[in-house]
């Protein structure tokens, strides 16, 4: 229909879009500059190659982001031609690979393979292989692809998947084939390729690809695009301007025009804008806006725990965590359950979720199982009607699940309750209902319920000490208290907390602490939790008559290593006769309120000396 050279051939050169014209049989009469440029066809790359097959003992190597999926037709099976046999590796998983073509003397292949369901930044292989360096690799997050055989590089650029491949001959280890863009167009798919079909010369060697004359399908996949053009070039009344398409793998914004001369069809007309860079670049801003959100999210919950549970001091990641459940605890009205060693703060985070939760505006009942006796407790929890049993108040008595209505009951060492109240317990927790003891008037629980206890409920099940059913009752949202010593870097924050209200209760003045003192609280285990370092503070605040808290002041066993050292009983006199030196300063210091002047007549030595040692030891003054 046209001329080799017509002028509108030249004209639709002169487009900025690709365009592609098909008579009424399907075949191409025009394919301008830019479509080829588009596909990959009179692509002029920098490696040159003549036209060949893959042969035994080639060496092939492979990098495929999405087996079966990639437009390089590549399956789990066709594998099987460089050696690898692996049932594991399905369709849609990521390999990256080097091989021997169809070898029978056994080159085992090398490869790395990842499922899909697996995130990864980067797969990659590198290593020799038959006395040739080789790397293959996946940069899934800038979709690039490269692989490299000694000294040269061949890289793809892809958006969603892609199937990469060279091919070393076996005799030279000379590049003898690589996969570059167009090679749908130009028929060189991976997996044709491994089964035998011949691959087209590349660079200086290019043969002349002119694909005018030929079917669109030989030069296009056959993908609902390419039907769609075609269907309209035949007679259907099929167009659509601007729309998003994918062809040969490539995103791409296509509009189909159907053409006809005197009313007949003669053929459709294909514009093609290539979006690969847009699209590469829209994706890489929709990370960085998820990136951005993620980021955003996490600092909105950080600084939600900070300001939602302002007592709980701590940023560890385990407390934090903590927080974070404690305040998804606080929207539920589910029971929960708070676990943890004793001292860890397991009451005053009951307090936290009660203060966030919707009952906050009612009261917080605290009720320690432990502290009330056996034989009360019943009676405590449920109240009673007067004259009940004897010693009962005439008046009778509100418990503490009705003084909690419509706000929080928290029962703290629940481990401690004796079975029968455990069964008592159970089924007002089933029935959110009981009977005041002495009364026949059923009683409805509109409480929230917290729990906690330091003991290991799971063992005391198993040992029979605790219900199992009231366990699993309980159990509904459980949070796990860390112990101080797992979190030792909320020391500082707790004692910037608990310090200053100590000195409040103490009555003792505004106190600091030293460095060193810090560094002695950090280095300490904690068997009594915060409630211990809060005691030590206190002590502290009570010995130290100036304004600073020193090491001398505070009462812990001297510091892991040291106690580790000492418990061998190896260690050396002049270790000992440091630490008594260091000791005596800190003490001196104390002593005397800061006061240097004073430590140094005290101790009687020089002030050059004094200084000396301070240095020496990282005394901080
Ligand atoms: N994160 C924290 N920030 C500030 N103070 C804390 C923190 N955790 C615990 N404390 C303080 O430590 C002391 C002990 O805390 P709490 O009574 O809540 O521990 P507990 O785990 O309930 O102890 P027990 O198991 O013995 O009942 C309290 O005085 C509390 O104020």
């Amino acid at each position: 229909m046209f001329e080799k050279d017509s002028f509108e051939r030249q004209f639709t050169d002169m487009i900025h879009d690709g365009f592609i014209f098909i008579d009424t049989m399907g075949i191409i009469q025009i394919y301008n500059s830019k479509a080829k440029e588009i596909f990959g066809i009179d692509y002029k790359p920098e490696y040159s190659h003549s036209s060949g097959k893959i042969e035994k003992g080639d060496i092939v190597i492979i990098a495929d982001s999405c087996i079966g999926k990639d437009d390089g037709g590549l399956s789990p099976e066709s594998l099987k031609y460089i050696g690898i046999r692996n049932s594991n590796i399905k369709t849609g998983d990521a390999i990256v690979a080097v091989g021997s073509y169809c070898d029978d003397r056994r080159l085992v292949p090398k490869y790395v393979y990842s499922s899909s369901d697996r995130l990864h930044d980067k797969l990659e292989l590198e290593g020799m292989y038959h006395g040739i360096h080789i790397s293959s690799s996946i940069d899934f997050e800038n979709g690039i692809v490269a692989v490299t055989a000694g000294q040269d590089t061949y890289k793809i650029e892809f958006v969603k998947c892609i199937g990469h491949m060279v091919v070393l001959d076996a005799a030279t280890k000379k590049m003898k084939f690589y996969q570059t863009k167009g090679y749908t167009a130009r028929g060189e798919d991976i997996n044709a390729l491994l089964k035998g079909k011949e691959f087209r010369s590349k660079g200086n060697d290019t043969e002349l690809f002119d694909v005018i004359g030929k079917n669109v399908f030989e030069i296009h996949n056959g993908n609902s695009t390419i039907k769609e053009f075609y269907e309209a070039a035949v007679g259907n009344d099929i167009r659509y301007t601007d729309e998003y398409k994918e062809i040969n793998g490539r995103p791409t914004i296509c509009s189909l025009h159907p053409v006809d001369k005197n009313g007949k069809r003669t053929g459709a007309v294909l514009i093609i804008k290539d979006i690969s860079e847009i699209k590469k670049i829209i994706s890489e801003r929709d990370e960085a806006l998820q990136n951005l959100f993620r980021m955003e999210r996490k600092l909105s919950d950080e600084e939600a725990t900070e300001k939602l549970l302002p007592d709980l001091a701590g940023d560890s990641r385990e407390i934090t965590n903590v927080k974070r459940l404690a305040l998804k605890a606080a929207k539920s009205n589910s029971t929960v359950l708070i676990l943890g060693e004793s001292g860890t703060g397991k009451s005053m985070l009951a307090k936290a979720i009660h203060e966030n939760s919707s009952y906050c505006n009612n009261p917080f009942i605290a009720v320690n199982c432990s502290s009330i006796p056996e034989t009360l407790l019943e009676s405590e929890l449920f109240g009673y009607e007067g004259g009940a049993f004897t010693g009962a108040k005439t008046g009778g008595k509100i418990g503490l699940f009705e003084a909690a209505q419509n706000g929080t009951l928290f029962l703290d060492e629940i481990g401690e309750i004796s079975m029968s109240l455990q069964s008592k317990l159970l089924q007002v927790l089933q029935d959110k209902s009981y009977y005041k003891v002495g009364s026949k008037d059923i009683k409805r629980i509109d409480a929230r319920i917290i729990v906690a206890t330091n003991r290991n409920l799971e063992e005391e099940v198993q040992k029979g000490r605790f219900r199992e059913d009231l366990y699993y009752r309980i159990n509904v949202f459980p949070i796990w208290m860390p112990p101080l010593r797992e979190r030792r870097e909320d020391i500082y924050s707790l004692v910037r907390n608990i310090l200053p209200r100590v000195c409040e209760r103490t009555g003792c003045g505004d106190k600091g602490i030293s460095g060193e003192a810090l560094r002695l609280l950090y280095s300490y285990d904690y068997p009594g939790n915060v409630r211990e370092l809060e005691n030590i503070l206190e002590r502290a605040v009570n010995m130290a008559e100036g304004k600073t808290i020193f090491s001398s002041h505070l009462a812990v066993k001297r510091n892991r290593q040291q106690n580790k050292a000492g418990a061998k009983g190896l260690r050396k006199l002049k270790e000992i006769i440091n630490d008594a030196e260091k000791e005596a300063i800190e003490e001196a210091i104390a002593a005397n309120n800061g006061d240097y002047k004073s430590a140094i007549m005290a101790l009687d030595i020089g002030k050059t000396a004094f200084y000396e040692k301070v240095k020496k030891h990282n005394i901080i003054i």
